[in-house]
């Protein structure tokens, strides 16, 4: 493979058409939401309870993304025997390697056009311990330099953002901290992804859904991303941005906060224009409960929450209401998103979160 297939520097790679439509997104400074300023809360807080997606930018972790894309490279670039020795399996599970194809994009059984690793936060911080799984050897070289660097700072980030939203649901003071204790064994994962330059026309690399989780921290160089943003039904790509993280909600904070913060359905198709002539990487950092953490919406802890959540259509409060910990709800979604197991309307049912209602 040519160096082509690696990552390019930012400035080697065209522009974002010009004249291509997108969504805009609210811009947060973190250096101004670290020092609490009111006007960024706010800012934040209307993106959070609006869209869910949002930009970020001042968060200090741009060298870090880089040294995970050379890592991810490195991973990806390895023989796809050697990738299959760390392959997730079809039981769920989402830490390990993902080859191209094995997960649905839509009911009809389409398989997806993108690989990637995902790293599990547990293993990275525990290692040389293993806590869920074993990774490639190039992984491991890059767990102690670039890996734990990376997830500790998302975690950081992540918790100030969740600081915000414990506030302004008026939860009791730690609420939402509790839910995510850093201590406790989750599905928090980082993960790098490649969907392959001169993907057909009107291929999905990524199927239409909701993150699972509770944040998601995306750091993106090409176009790909699109969101369906409330009420409408044309799908608007999200403009990748230097230095600009894109940040949204997922289904589990939708659900602590019954409804109040928004999990934005979104999926990723090929880059516009010039763009997709070239390798698509992103880097992600996902957010998630603990394990053993109950999905329900907290309506005993904060009146705003109670309010909010009495007044959606029994539909949407029924998704809401899945019944089931952290753990449950990720596997399950995952497993029967996999093509083996997505065989039926039924089961591609079951991969599915709150995006079926689109609250
Ligand atoms: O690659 C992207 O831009 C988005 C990826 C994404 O939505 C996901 O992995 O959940
Ligand atoms: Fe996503």
């Amino acid at each position: 493979m040519g160096p082509s297939n690696r990552i390019m520097p930012v400035a080697s790679l065209p522009e974002f058409p010009s004249n291509i439509p997108t969504h805009p997104l609210l811009v947060i400074d973190y250096g101004l939401l670290k020092r609490g300023d009111e006007r960024e809360i706010d800012t934040l807080w209307n993106a959070a309870t609006s869209l869910g997606f949002w930009y970020l930018k001042n968060h200090g972790c741009d060298e870090d993304v880089e040294k995970m894309f050379e890592m991810g490279a490195e991973t990806l670039d390895l023989p796809l025997k050697e990738k299959m020795k760390y392959e997730q399996g079809d039981g769920g599970i989402s830490f390990g390697y993902k080859y191209i194809g094995a997960s649905a994009v839509d009911v009809q059984g389409t398989p997806d056009s993108n690989e990637l690793i995902n790293i599990a936060k547990d293993d990275a911080l525990a290692w040389p311990k293993q806590v869920h799984r074993s990774y490639p050897p190039t992984v491991n070289a890059h767990m102690e330099s670039t890996i734990a660097p990376f997830m500790n700072k998302s975690v950081e980030i992540n918790e100030t953002i969740l600081k915000v939203f414990n506030q302004k649901l008026a939860l009791p003071d730690g609420m939402l901290g509790r839910l995510h204790l850093r201590q406790e064994i989750s599905g928090c994962e980082a993960r790098t992804i490649r969907a392959p330059r001169n993907m057909p026309q009107g291929k999905l690399a990524l199927g239409a859904h909701t993150d699972f989780g509770s944040l998601s921290f995306l750091h993106n160089r090409l176009g790909g991303l699109q969101v369906l943003p409330p009420g409408a039904d044309e799908w608007q790509y999200v403009k990748p941005i230097e230095g600009h993280a894109i940040c949204n909600i997922g289904d589990a904070l939708a659900i602590f906060g019954g409804g109040v913060l928004r999990s934005n359905i979104h999926r990723v198709c090929a880059p516009p224009g010039a763009q997709a002539n070239f390798d698509r990487w992103s880097q992600v950092f996902f957010y998630r409960p603990g394990n053993s953490v109950a999905l329900r919406p907290l309506v005993d802890e904060s009146p705003i929450i109670a309010e909010a959540f009495s007044r959606l259509p029994e539909e949407q409060r029924d998704a809401l209401t899945p019944g089931v910990t952290a753990y449950e709800w990720s596997t399950r979604r995952r497993k029967y998103q996999r093509m083996k197991n997505s065989t039926s309307p039924e089961a591609w049912q079951a991969s599915r979160g709150t995006e079926q209602v689109r609250l």
